[in-house]
């Protein structure tokens, strides 16, 4: 395990919702699992004004995870990790002058030792990531003459392609791009991790993950939420920029990329580069027409109780257009993947909440099995993201019996069955990557800009088109029908249940 050096990690935007829902609940279990290094502390900034101690009891109020800590009886254990916050109100001044806060962390660093070893995490609204960046530069706090800085930027990052640019321009111009930790907290999933083990550490996927034996594969991404209470937010983005730009095209590059050399940073990132650069842009309407479907969900009735339309959720503009359905066709340029469709598609307000990767494989190039109940493309392999996470390869058996009857069944992994092994959650191991340098698991600036080329014209089609369907489909159900006409012929979504096991077969559209 690598060494995690003694250290300071400063929150700006600590006052929000970020910080007390994940930030301050990962760093616990870090400190639980006794990961942190002996000298570890965390300071918060923001323009609220708070002290220390007014600071510990709100992220411990307002985190569900630590309240219920408190409850069990904890509350020494808790106390004793507060007592590792500290608090800086960044005043009026929190885009001009970072004097006040500089000497706070030069004190606070020399008192606790941290030697001069810090982490500056941006969970501010993104206009003000170059501000603070600038401000950090000019009190000398990106200089690594003597320990070490490092910044971790939230998303989104960026709006378009050419915002992305000027934001990676505006952090570079004053820190390394070494120093830069884009975080996307599904590379934080064990099971996004495992895509890259399943496909390089076993000698039998890889020889037919190519064309020759995919015929198709299609990625699910559904909640069974709505936008809740960031509406203003979602509205500005839809599920486009909030999901695919980010956390989807980060799976697709695991699928998609070849085996990198080594699995350090550099080479992993230089693999998903190449992947993302594949995907095929597209670039004329009749294109975006055919292979880009948005929609919205509308208000409905689930267990017999209303839900809100999305237009009626608080902060929408009431005629919004904003997608909460996306559901995108496309390929990808290389010797690999030639041909072979990928279907992605990411939603709120789904029957369940599942994320998973299917592989469909080629069926048989001649079928003896005539009577098979197995369909063409029955043998596929599912990698289920999230929840009840695993893996499952589903092939055809014969039915004990006379004749030859083919029935499917089914080859699975589970993670809960490695119940002595603790998962960290997303933003505990990305954290705790950080801290120790490790920037695998991390977006690079060239990385985020090949994705956001890919969806840019999506984007424009949709924003600035002047027939684009928004298509409505009731909070509840697999999103529109055209988006399950995406699929061609008989094959359709899995459209998956709570459970990997679960399988509906072929798409039934409410
Ligand atoms: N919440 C979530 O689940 C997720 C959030 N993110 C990203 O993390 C970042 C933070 O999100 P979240 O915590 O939800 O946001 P909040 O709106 O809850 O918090 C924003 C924080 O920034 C501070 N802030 C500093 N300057 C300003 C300013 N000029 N205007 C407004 N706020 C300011 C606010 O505190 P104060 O007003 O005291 O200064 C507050 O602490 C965003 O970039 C978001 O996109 C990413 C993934 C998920
Ligand atoms: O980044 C985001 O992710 C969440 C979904 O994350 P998950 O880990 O629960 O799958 C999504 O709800 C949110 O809109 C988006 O901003």
């Amino acid at each position: 395990m690598n060494k995690t050096a003694n250290q300071m990690l400063v929150i700006f935007g600590a006052s929000g919702d970020l910080t007390a829902r994940k930030l301050v609940p990962a760093i616990f279990n870090l400190y639980k699992g006794k990961h942190l290094p002996e000298n570890f502390i965390v300071l918060g900034a923001s323009r609220s004004n708070m002290s220390d101690e007014e600071f510990r009891q709100k992220v411990v109020h307002e985190s569900s995870y630590l309240k219920d800590r408190v409850k069990a009886g904890h509350e020494d254990f808790i106390k004793a990790f507060s007592d590792k916050l500290f608090y800086e109100d960044l005043g009026q001044e929190y885009d001009t002058d970072y004097s006040s806060i500089s000497k706070r962390i030069k004190a606070l660093n020399e008192k606790y030792n941290t030697e001069d070893n810090f982490i500056f995490y941006f969970s501010t609204p993104p206009n003000l990531y170059e501000v603070i960046a600038k401000n950090l530069s000019d009190q000398g706090l990106n200089d690594e003459t003597k320990g070490w800085k490092r910044l971790i930027v939230e998303k989104p990052f960026g709006y378009s392609l050419d915002t992305a640019k000027e934001l990676n321009k505006g952090l570079q111009k004053y820190f390394n791009e070494s120093q830069i930790y884009r975080i996307d907290h599904y590379l934080g999933k064990e099971t996004v991790q495992n895509l890259l083990v399943t496909r390089f550490s076993n000698s039998i996927f890889e020889p037919l993950w190519n064309r020759n034996y995919i015929h198709h594969v299609e990625i699910t991404n559904a909640e069974s939420v709505g936008v809740e209470k960031r509406g203003g937010y979602y509205d500005k983005s839809g599920a486009l920029r909030d999901m695919f730009q980010n956390h989807l095209l980060q799976i697709i590059s695991f699928i998609v990329m070849e085996p990198p050399i080594d699995a350090s940073a550099e080479e992993i990132r230089n693999e998903k580069v190449k992947a993302l650069k594949s995907l095929r842009i597209m670039k004329n309407k009749k294109t975006l027409e055919k292979n880009t479907i948005r929609g919205q969900y509308l208000a409905s009735e689930i267990d017999g109780k209303h839900v809100k339309g999305y237009r009626e959720e608080d902060d929408v503009h009431p005629q919004s257009m904003t997608e909460t359905y996306a559901a995108i066709k496309f390929y990808v340029d290389n010797w690999r993947w030639k041909d072979v469709p990928f279907y992605v598609r990411t939603a709120k307000r789904m029957p369940t909440k599942v994320t998973e990767v299917v592989i469909h494989f080629e069926s048989p190039h001649h079928q003896i099995f005539k009577n098979s109940d197995m369909n063409n493309k029955d043998n596929k392999l599912i990698i289920r993201i999230q929840p009840d996470e695993g893996i499952m390869i589903k092939f055809g058996v014969k039915v004990p019996g006379q004749g030859f009857k083919v029935e499917r069944a089914n080859l699975d992994f589970y993670y809960s069955s490695l119940s002595e092994i603790n998962v960290m959650e997303a933003y505990e191991r990305l954290l705790l990557d950080a801290m120790q340098g490790d920037a695998t698991l991390y977006a690079r600036a060239d990385e985020v800009e090949a994705a956001w080329s890919f969806v840019d014209p999506i984007l424009n089609y949709w924003e600035k088109g002047t027939d684009v369907r928004t298509y409505g489909y009731s909070a509840g159900v697999w999103g529109p029908k055209n988006g399950d006409d995406l699929i061609e012929g008989s094959m359709g979504w899995r459209n998956p249940g709570e459970h990997m096991a679960d399988d509906p077969g072929f798409c039934v559209i409410s």
